[in-house]
């Protein structure tokens, strides 16, 4: 069971956000992140976004995955409508940047990003979201409206006792070098992604 190890006021590019660290003790390096934006009301519907952790694109703004610009355009959205990130320490869907980059080196091989994991002996997605959902019981939240395409984050919230009030698109403009990954996102996953589009954050229900 994660606890509520520290929290501060941090002012960023976006707005003001109440960042707040949830681990089972204290001295954990790696601790989920809840990114709350300033006024979010936790007695009504809260936007909600469940990201996990990508190191090469948030920081180093690879061009191979969405991830980043996904962060950003949440940021945004937050500051802009309320709302908090649940920051999920699972880099590379959870196999951790060195997998991932043994993952890359495979994709760099002609392997797409599932058959890469597979043939690390990897499962194509290792990630659970109960922790994400333990945060948000622990700030108070019932009623969520979801920030992704990803049905299995949906579906974590549908089988929880938090709410699913609606789902809000946070598709991103495919570019060469993503567009294939995105195909798999779809075929392979299922994510929620229309075929192109220029929409960025749009309300589906
Ligand atoms: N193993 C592996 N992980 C990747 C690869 N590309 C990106 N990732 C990871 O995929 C995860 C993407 O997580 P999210 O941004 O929460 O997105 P999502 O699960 O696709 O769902 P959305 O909510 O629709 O964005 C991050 O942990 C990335 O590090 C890859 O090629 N291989
Ligand atoms: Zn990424």
């Amino acid at each position: 069971m994660v606890q509520l190890q520290a929290e501060s006021l941090v002012p960023t590019d976006f707005g003001n956000f109440r960042i707040m660290a949830f681990s089972e003790v204290d001295n954990n390096w790696m601790p989920h992140l809840a990114i709350v934006a300033e006024n979010t009301d936790f007695s009504k519907p809260v936007n909600v976004r469940f990201h996990s952790e990508c190191i090469t694109g948030e920081v180093f703004h690879s061009k191979k995955c969405e991830c980043g610009q996904q962060l950003d355009a949440a940021m945004k959205y937050m500051a802009e409508n309320t709302g908090i990130i649940v920051y999920l320490r699972q880099e590379g869907r959870n196999i951790g940047i060195i997998n991932k980059l043994k993952a890359y080196a495979l994709q760099e091989q002609g392997f797409d990003t599932v058959e890469a994991n597979l043939k690390l002996g990897l499962p194509a997605d290792d990630r659970d979201f109960t922790v994400a959902i333990e945060i948000l019981k622990k700030l108070g939240i019932a009623e969520v409206n979801l920030l992704t395409n990803n049905p299995l984050k949906l579906d974590a919230v549908e089988k929880s006792t938090v709410t699913l009030n609606s789902r809000i698109a946070l598709q991103m403009p495919s570019t060469k070098e993503s567009k294939e990954y995105l195909q798999t996102k779809k075929s392979y996953f299922g994510h929620l992604l229309e075929d192109e589009t220029e929409t960025q954050i749009k309300a589906t229900d």
